[in-house]
């Protein structure tokens, strides 16, 4: 059996993370194929409830999961870990946008940015989704920097790329499965830029674009955006606005089909939504984690080169790239550094 890969979630007892666990677990996300030790961290408080998780994990008797190990601070979280999913955050109640969380969330990112730097493997592949997701994995790459490289920090926005496929499919009559190149720009919040015009759908066994499928250009410069927050943008808090907590099992398989593509690469021809630290490309300062289409191969993502923006998505794009500017600064002052 090939040596097992070294799991870390964080907030494995909170909602997302009691989702997130068993489709790691029964191979969803490294393969069936792939023995998998899972490491669960919290906070001491939540100690009890994190070894409920643990022995209901091993009550699962699945075959790959060869280990799994409940800890409450972060050397032994970290040491050695392949992939880390940064859950563990304070999530939004009703009424509050997710940069309201910064000044609670940013430190934590902080804190676990030089855990990583200290005890992880410089190869660790991480993904941030405890909000607001963009500017935590910023402030986690900074202070991972000079042992794991910026490129291997992302946030998800996957959800958002799963809500706005979702949407094009129920609109063209097609499931999910023949809708792709949705893309997601910029920050997961309120000023994202879901972008259908480069998407493609498959309607009666042939790809046509999906502008023409949905048929609703009106549609999707409004309403599929945000149609009073029920479709794309402001969906998140349609979610706790319903179900009076945040979204959890649609959040824990955006993560896994993240991090899947992540690992075994994206299909030819096909390109995934990922926020990832901007090369300069298509005018985003660099640094900034920003969410660009991806291709994938051999574990590596290259941003989609060359696709045409019109005007409006270019203003588009400027409101999300300010906001997120904002918030680097904002996430900088509470950590005690100066702007950049
Ligand atoms: N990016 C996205 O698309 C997306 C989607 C859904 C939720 N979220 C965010 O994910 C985060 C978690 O949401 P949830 O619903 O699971 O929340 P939750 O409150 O149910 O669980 C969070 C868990 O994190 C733990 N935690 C807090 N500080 C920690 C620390 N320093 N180290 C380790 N664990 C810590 C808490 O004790 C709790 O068990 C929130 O910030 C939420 O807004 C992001
Ligand atoms: O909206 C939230 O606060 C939770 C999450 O980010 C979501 O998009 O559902």
């Amino acid at each position: 059996m090939a040596s097992p890969l070294r799991v870390l979630v964080t907030g494995a007892a909170g909602q997302i993370g009691y989702s997130l666990v068993l489709q790691i677990a029964k191979g969803d996300v490294f393969g069936k194929e792939t023995p998998i030790v899972l490491v669960l961290l919290d906070i001491p408080p939540m100690a009890a409830v994190l070894e409920g998780v643990q022995f209901e994990l091993t009550d699962c008797a699945l075959a790959n999961l060869t280990g799994v190990e409940a800890v409450t601070n972060e050397k032994d979280a970290f040491t050695n870990i392949d992939y880390a999913f940064l859950v563990g955050a304070m999530p939004r109640k009703e009424g509050m946008e997710r940069k309201d969380l910064l000044a609670a969330n940013v430190r934590i990112f902080k804190s676990q940015g030089a855990a990583l730097a200290e005890f992880a493997k410089p190869t660790t592949k991480v993904i941030v989704v405890g909000n607001p997701a963009n500017t935590n994995a910023f402030i986690c790459a900074k202070y991972a920097a000079g042992k794991i490289p910026a490129r291997n920090f992302s946030a998800m926005t996957r959800l958002d790329h799963n809500r706005a496929s979702a949407q094009v499919a129920i609109k063209s009559g097609v499931t999910v499965g023949n809708v792709k190149n949705v893309i997601i720009w910029g920050n997961h919040s309120s000023t994202q830029f879901p972008d259908v015009s480069h998407a493609k759908v498959n309607k009666n066994g042939s790809e046509v674009d999906a502008v023409s499928a949905v048929g609703d250009s009106a549609w999707l410069q409004s309403g599929f955006i945000s149609v009073r927050g029920v479709t794309v943008q402001k969906r998140g808090a349609v979610i706790i606005e319903r179900r009076k907590l945040s979204s959890a099992m649609s959040a824990a398989k955006a993560a896994c089909d993240h991090i899947h593509d992540w690992y075994k690469g994206t299909p030819a021809g096909s390109f995934v939504s990922m926020a990832v630290p901007s090369d300069g490309s298509y005018g985003i300062p660099e640094g900034l984690i920003f969410s660009f289409p991806v291709t994938i191969s051999n574990g590596e993502w290259k941003i989609v080169q060359g696709l045409e923006l019109n005007d409006f998505a270019k203003e588009k794009i400027a409101v999300t790239t300010k906001e997120l500017l904002e918030e680097r600064d904002e996430a900088l002052a509470a950590c005690g550094e100066s702007k950049q």
